[in-house]
C-alpha cells in the first residue's frame, strides 16, 4: 500500500485486565473510524472464535487496520493489535507488543489496577511504548477515574495527566482517543530502505489456504509473489497472498515498512511459522533476525485417554488436527497399565489444557478420561544425567536419583486488604515464600510470593477467588528451577498401583496429601460387588488406606415385579453414569477420581 508514508502510520494495542472493556473499546474505535459499518457490527468483531465468546476471553490475536482523518485534516492508517489478555498466553502478548510504538492502557475506574494490567503493562514499558491510559465505564454510578489515577500513577510510575476518560459502552472519549493515537503514539521508524524483516504476531491454520500469518513489516518492503525465509524454522515458502486486515481480510500488491498485514504461502503447520519468528527475503536475506524469539515451552502436562479404546485413532486424528493450528501444543503416545492407550500432552498453562480439551470433545466428539495436570521435573541422576520428566508414574527411583528440582514462579496479586490474611494463609499452605506486599489506594495491596508451579497449577487460582469473594487478580511467570525434597506417592486401588494417580509431592506434605486422596478416592469411587481397598504408599511403605465397603444389594433388586420399562431406565441412568468410567483391573474408577489432588481438602 504505498499511498501511506510511515509518518502517518500508527501501530497501538489495547492493554486491559479481562472485562475492563478491551473488545468493546475495540468495536467502538471500528466503528468511529467506519471501518465496520454499523449494522454489520457483530458484537466484539476482534474476538471471533466460539469458545473466547463462550468464555469471554482473548485466546488468539488478531488486527484491523483503520483509516482515520484526524483533525489536522490529515489521513492516517491505525493498526490495533488485539493481544490475549491470560497469563498462558504471555509470550503471545509480549510479541504483539513489540510489533507496536504504542498501547492504550484500559483500566475500569469503577476497579482499579490487577495483576494482569500490571504484568502486561511493564512488557510494554520494557518494549519502550507510548502508554495512554484510558479510564473506561466511567458512565457507571460507582465509577472513581481520580481514585484510579492515583493508583495508576502510584503502582505503575505512569504520568497521567493526559488520560483520558471514557465509556466504550456509551461511546464517551472515543475521538479523544483516535485524536491522542495519532498525536502521542511515535509513527513507525522509516526503514522502507533496509532487507525485510517482518515480525510474525499471530497465525491461525486455514484448510484451504494452509496457514494465514499476521506480522508486521519492521524493515523493508515485501510483495506477493516474493520467496520468503523465516529465519527461526529455515524454512521457505512463496507468497501467493498478500494482505491487510480492514478488519476483513483484503489483498494488496505489496507492503512496507511499518504496516502491518496478512500472508498465505501454502504453510501446511503453524509450528512452520511460530509467533517471534522473522520473515525475510530468501534472495536477500536480513543479517539478522529481530530479538527476542523463544519457542513457548509447555509447562503442564496431563493424560488423555480415550474412554472407549476404539477411539485411540480418532484421538490420535484429532491431536494431530488441533496441532497444525497449535505451535504450543505437544503430545505422544503413553500407554498406561490402568488405562490403556493414551497420550501425554503438553499445554502452556491450565487455561490452554482447559481450551484443548472442550475442543477435543466438542468439535471431535471424544469421550475422555485426562488425568490430572503435573508440571514438568528436573531429575538430576547419580550418573549425571539430567532428566526431564513430565510424569510422575516415570520418576526414576530414589537409588538412582541424586535430586529432583521442580519449577518456581513469581505470583503477583492484588486483593482488598481484607483477605490478605486469607490470602498469606493460602500461599504458605502451598509452600509460598513471602517476597513482598505494597499498600495501594482505597485499601488494596499487593503481594508478591515464590512459589513451586505444581502448587499453582492445581487450584491455587480457584481458591484464591474464592477465598477473596473473586475480588483478588493474579499474575505468574516462570523464574527458574529449585531443588526440593520431592518424593514419589503412589495410589493402589485394590491392590494394583495405578500409574495415572501417581503424584510427585514434597516429602512433609506426603502424609496429608496421601490421608486425604485415600479418603476422596473412597468418596468418589461407586461400590462394587466386593470391598475394594485403597492404599496411599511411597516407595513400598504404605501411608494411608482406606476401603469402600462392598455392595449389599443388586440395584435391580429395587424394581418391584417385572417392571421392564422400569428396569430399562435404571439401567440406562446407571449406563449413563458409567460413560465417564474407566475400569482399572475390576474396579470402575469415574473421571473425578483422575483429578481428586484438585479437590483435596488440605488447603
Ligand atoms: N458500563 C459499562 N460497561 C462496559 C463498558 N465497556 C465495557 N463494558 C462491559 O464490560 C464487560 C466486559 O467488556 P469486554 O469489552 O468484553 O471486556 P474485555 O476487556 O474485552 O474482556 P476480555 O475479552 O475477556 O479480555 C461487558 O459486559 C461490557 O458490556 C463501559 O464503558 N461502561
Amino acid at each position: 500500500m504505498t499511498d501511506v508514508p510511515a509518518v502517518r502510520i500508527r501501530n497501538f494495542c489495547i492493554i486491559a485486565h479481562i472485562d475492563h472493556g478491551k473488545s468493546t473499546l475495540a468495536d467502538r474505535l471500528l466503528q468511529a473510524t467506519g471501518t465496520v459499518e454499523d449494522r454489520q457490527m457483530k458484537e466484539q468483531f476482534l474476538d471471533n472464535m466460539d469458545l473466547e465468546r463462550e468464555r469471554g476471553i482473548t485466546i488468539k490475536l488478531q488486527a484491523a487496520r483503520m483509516n482515520y482523518t484526524a483533525k489536522d485534516g490529515q489521513q492516517y492508517v491505525l493498526n490495533l493489535i488485539d493481544t490475549p489478555g491470560h497469563v498462558d498466553f504471555s509470550y503471545e502478548v509480549s510479541r504483539s507488543l513489540v510489533a507496536c510504538e504504542g498501547a492504550l492502557l484500559v483500566v475500569d475506574a469503577s476497579q482499579g489496577v490487577e495483576a494482569q494490567t500490571l504484568a502486561n503493562v511493564y512488557l510494554a514499558l520494557e518494549s519502550n511504548l507510548e502508554i495512554i491510559p484510558v479510564l473506561n465505564k466511567i458512565d457507571l454510578p460507582g465509577s472513581e477515574p481520580e481514585r484510579v489515577i492515583g493508583e495508576i500513577e502510584e503502582i505503575i510510575g505512569l504520568d497521567c495527566s493526559g488520560a483520558i476518560l471514557a465509556s466504550a459502552k456509551e461511546g464517551i472519549g472515543i475521538n479523544e482517543i483516535l485524536e491522542a493515537v495519532v498525536e502521542r503514539i511515535p509513527p513507525p521508524p522509516n526503514t522502507i530502505n533496509e532487507r525485510l524483516r517482518a515480525l510474525i504476531f499471530d497465525s491461525y491454520y486455514d484448510s484451504y489456504r494452509g496457514v494465514i500469518v499476521y506480522f508486521r513489516v519492521m524493515d523493508g518492503t515485501v510483495k506477493k509473489g516474493d520467496r520468503i525465509h523465516l529465519m527461526a524454522s529455515g524454512k521457505e515458502f512463496e507468497i501467493d497472498e498478500l494482505g491487510v486486515l480492514s478488519p476483513t481480510q483484503k489483498q494488496v500488491d505489496e507492503l512496507h515498512a511499518g504496516e502491518v498485514g496478512y500472508l498465505g504461502a501454502a504453510i501446511k503447520a503453524v509450528a512452520d511459522a511460530r509467533v517471534g519468528d522473522t520473515i525475510t527475503l530468501s534472495k536477500a536475506k536480513a543479517e539478522s533476525p529481530l530479538p527476542g524469539y523463544a519457542e513457548a515451552n509447555p509447562m503442564v502436562f496431563c493424560g488423555m485417554f480415550p474412554i472407549d479404546a476404539d477411539q485411540f485413532e480418532d484421538l490420535r486424528e484429532a491431536l494431530e488436527k488441533l496441532e497444525l493450528n497449535d505451535a504450543a501444543l505437544h503430545y505422544e503416545p503413553e500407554t498406561s497399565s490402568a488405562m490403556g492407550f493414551g497420550f501425554r500432552c503438553g499445554f502452556l498453562g491450565l487455561l490452554h489444557m482447559e481450551i484443548v480439551q472442550e475442543r477435543l470433545e466438542r468439535e471431535y466428539n471424544l469421550d475422555l478420561i485426562i488425568t490430572a495436570p503435573s508440571v514438568v521435573y528436573k531429575v538430576i541422576t547419580l550418573k549425571g544425567e539430567e532428566l526431564y520428566i513430565d510424569n510422575p508414574s516415570r520418576l526414576p527411583s530414589p537409588n538412582d536419583r541424586e535430586r529432583i528440582e521442580e519449577p518456581y514462579v513469581q505470583v503477583e496479586m492484588i486483593t482488598p486488604e481484607t483477605y490478605v490474611g486469607s490470602l498469606m494463609e493460602l500461599s504458605q499452605n502451598r509452600r509460598g515464600i513471602f517476597k513482598d506486599m505494597k499498600y495501594l489506594t482505597q485499601g488494596r495491596t499487593t503481594l508478591t510470593y515464590e512459589l513451586p508451579l505444581a502448587e499453582v497449577v492445581t487450584d491455587f487460582f480457584d481458591q484464591m477467588k474464592s477465598r477473596s469473594r473473586g475480588y483478588a487478580s493474579m499474575e505468574y511467570h516462570i523464574i527458574g528451577y529449585r531443588e526440593n525434597p520431592l518424593v514419589k506417592l503412589d495410589i493402589m486401588i485394590n491392590g494394583d498401583p495405578v500409574d495415572s494417580l501417581a503424584m510427585i509431592v514434597h516429602r512433609d506434605k506426603a502424609y496429608n496429601v496421601g490421608r486425604a486422596m485415600a479418603e476422596k478416592l473412597k468418596e468418589l469411587i461407586p461400590r462394587h460387588q466386593f470391598k475394594v481397598p485403597i492404599q496411599a504408599s511411597i516407595g513400598s511403605k504404605v501411608i494411608a488406606s482406606e476401603h469402600i465397603p462392598a455392595l449389599r444389594k443388586d440395584v435391580l433388586a429395587k424394581c418391584y415385579g417385572g417392571d421392564i420399562s422400569r428396569k430399562k431406565k435404571l439401567l440406562q441412568k446407571q449406563a449413563k453414569g458409567k460413560k465417564r468410567m474407566k475400569s482399572v483391573g475390576t474396579v470402575d474408577v469415574p473421571q473425578e477420581a483422575f483429578m481428586a489432588v484438585l479437590r483435596l481438602d488440605q488447603n
